[in-house]
């Protein structure tokens, strides 16, 4: 559906993207994961066709964004990071507004309805945006995006500087979303990006730096596939049966843990699960489990460890010294403090155009 190949921007000296490449199949929400300065809002431009690349390209459907760029903005609705809202507009004026700039041939009243409904704001259609919470706001950006029923959702960063029920109401909305749109939510937020999407591109100082599926990426790029056994059994004869199974390469003694109980540490092959096995012989020995727990990398950690350290570029030719990057992790609390009571005011109605 997306596909990006190669894509490098320049903005004078500095080398903002270096040669990214990925590919968004459709009715997929993919997570563009980076820290601040990473390079997302550039690709997200580039891809939206709002900049171009000093070299690479976007496909779209199949439709080139430099030679048909208005087919290709057509396919995608884009919320950027800065929302383009006029505040001195109504939710009403601004949605009829972007309609016809857009040049949307659906039946004007009918379609502005649904999206209002979907992203409920309804309630707020006669209303001043300039008066709303943030978290409206963010849904009237997001409306605009929806406008013309575009295949593709680009949402830059959606729910920076919301409270935490207006980010929770927010990644619902995404995930509806999803349901009929292919989605690519840039973010830095790492739970931000596990909750709502299905596979995560990870992006540091203008590179990608991992990219597979939510659930196993941690797993695929721990170098480490150890688990770490408890066992109640003579420590030897355990050592040497869980070596002769099939996938495991190495297997040690940690020592005694209890009486009679032995912390093993079985090493196994990268792609293999050892632990039904594993399971079957020592049930087939008479020898309890006590417990077992792998070692792999949380997403936390390897997020940390691709954005902060020297392995994010050792998947890279280039290994010069960079700084350090900050690792933004989600507020716990509104950053602009009264954004609760905003949002609470609005829903009740309270607010003054
Ligand atoms: N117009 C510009 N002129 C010069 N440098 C720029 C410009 N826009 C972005 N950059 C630089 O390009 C790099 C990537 O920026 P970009 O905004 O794409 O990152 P980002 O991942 O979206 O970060 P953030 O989340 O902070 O917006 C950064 O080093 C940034 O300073």
């Amino acid at each position: 559906m997306v596909e990006v190949k190669n894509l490098t921007k320049r903005y004078g000296v500095n080398m903002a993207l270096n040669n990214v490449s990925f590919k968004v199949e459709e009715g997929t929400i993919v997570g563009f994961l980076g820290p601040n300065g990473a390079g997302k809002s550039t690709t997200m431009n580039i891809v939206t066709g709002y900049l171009s690349a000093t070299s690479g390209e976007v496909t779209v459907s199949g439709k080139n964004t430099l030679d048909e760029p208005n087919e290709v903005k057509k396919l995608i609705g884009y919320l950027p990071e800065q929302p383009p809202l006029y505040l001195d507009m109504t939710v009403k004026e601004y949605l009829n507004f972007m309609y016809e700039l857009k040049k949307v041939k659906l039946p004007r009243e009918k379609h502005i309805k649904e999206i209002c409904q979907l992203t409920k704001i309804d309630n707020v259609y006669d209303r001043l945006i300039g008066n709303l919470s943030k978290g409206y706001r963010q849904r009237v950006g997001i409306a605009q995006a929806l406008l013309g029923n575009p295949p593709v959702l680009i949402l830059d960063e959606p729910t920076v500087g919301l409270d935490p029920k207006q980010i929770i109401e927010i990644r619902n909305l995404i995930t509806n979303l999803g349901r009929n749109h292919t989605v690519i939510l840039s973010s830095h937020i790492l739970s931000e990006v596990q909750a709502v999407c299905e596979r995560i591109i990870v992006i540091n100082n203008g590179r990608i730096v991992a990219d597979g599926a939510t659930d196993t990426l941690a797993h695929d790029l721990s170098k480490d596939h150890r688990l770490i056994l408890r066992v109640e059994a003579p420590e030897r004869e355990a050592v040497h049966a869980i070596r002769e199974l099939e996938n495991v390469v190495d297997v040690y003694s940690m020592g005694e843990k209890e009486k009679g109980v032995y912390e093993l540490s079985v090493e196994s092959e990268p792609n293999a699960d050892v632990r039904r096995p594993l399971f079957a012989l020592l049930a087939r020995k008479g020898w309890p489990m006590l417990a077992l727990k792998n070692t792999d990398l949380t997403l936390e950690d390897l997020f940390l460890q691709l954005t902060s350290s020297d392995t994010a570029y050792s998947q890279n030719e280039d290994k010069e010294a960079r700084p350090k990057v900050d690792i933004a992790y989600e507020p716990e609390s509104a950053p602009d403090g009264n954004a609760a009571d905003g949002n609470a005011e609005t829903e009740k109605g309270g607010e003054e155009e």
